[in-house]
């Protein structure tokens, strides 16, 4: 298997790295710079947001096709926030569907998704057997994970979400690009997040990194074999 794992900061790309015993090395390619594990492990700080986070993986996915060994499986990871009370904090969710929350047109009669006006594309669904496959290995909760350019910091935009996308479980800002680029490359995608604050008003005091950057390492390390073991043509 060779795997790409794409975070949005360096502390979330550490995170996963700690659920593995051996040093990484770095390795530089155009635009990027990867942590290479052994067994097939690239680890990539993508950027935050999604236009960021889809250039970086793009990058990685063309310099491993270049390269004569393209990726098995794009995995987005990270910390996220938690539509209550279903995703609370230092939970996990495991995406059964990566969708773009804002990609489309507001209207006089509400938010019209670009798929309805008759382009693109604002949901990818990861293979659902390994969806299955993580949420028993790692607990984690199976769900919608929204993307957005913006963090959601009100009451009333979090029930507007809900709303909208009744499945949600959990909201960050670079699946959905992460996902686009995997699709460009014909490579399956999943997206994993540890909760560290609730999706709702802002109080980025109250947000719990350390918890949930915690339990991304025990997740990751749970994860590893279920991924190592998996065969893309099982999809
Ligand atoms: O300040 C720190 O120490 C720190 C450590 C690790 C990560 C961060 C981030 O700010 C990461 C940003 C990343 O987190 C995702 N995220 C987290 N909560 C939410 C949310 O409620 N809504 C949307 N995104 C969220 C997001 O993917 C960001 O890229 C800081």
């Amino acid at each position: 298997m060779h795997l790409l794992v794409a975070t949005a900061v360096s502390v979330e790309r550490d995170a996963v790295a700690r659920a593995f015993p051996a040093p990484g090395t770095e390795v530089s390619r155009p635009g990027i710079t990867l942590h290479r594990l052994p067994d097939g492990w690239d680890l990539l700080a993508a950027g935050v947001g999604p236009a960021r986070a889809a250039a970086s993986t793009a990058a990685a996915l063309t310099a491993a096709a270049l390269d004569g060994r393209p990726y098995d499986l794009v995995v987005s990871a990270g910390i996220g926030g938690g539509f209550a009370p279903e995703a609370p904090v230092g939970s996990l969710v495991v995406a059964d569907a990566i969708t773009a929350a804002d990609l489309g047109a507001e209207t006089a009669d509400g938010f019209l998704p670009v798929t309805d006006l008759g382009f693109g594309t604002v949901t990818h669904l990861p293979p659902a057997p390994l969806v299955r496959a993580a949420a028993e290995a790692t607990g984690a909760r199976p769900g919608t994970v929204l993307t957005g350019s913006t963090v959601t910091g009100t009451a009333a935009r979090a029930a507007l979400l809900r709303e909208r996308h009744p499945g949600a479980l959990a909201e960050a800002m670079e699946g959905f690009g992460v996902a686009e680029a995997a699709a460009a490359h014909g490579v399956p995608v999943l997206e994993l997040r540890a909760v560290s604050n609730p999706v709702g008003p802002r109080d980025r005091a109250a947000w719990r990194i350390g918890e949930a950057l915690a339990a991304l390492t025990d997740a990751v390390g749970k994860l590893a074999p279920v991924l190592e073991s998996w065969k893309p043509h099982e999809r």
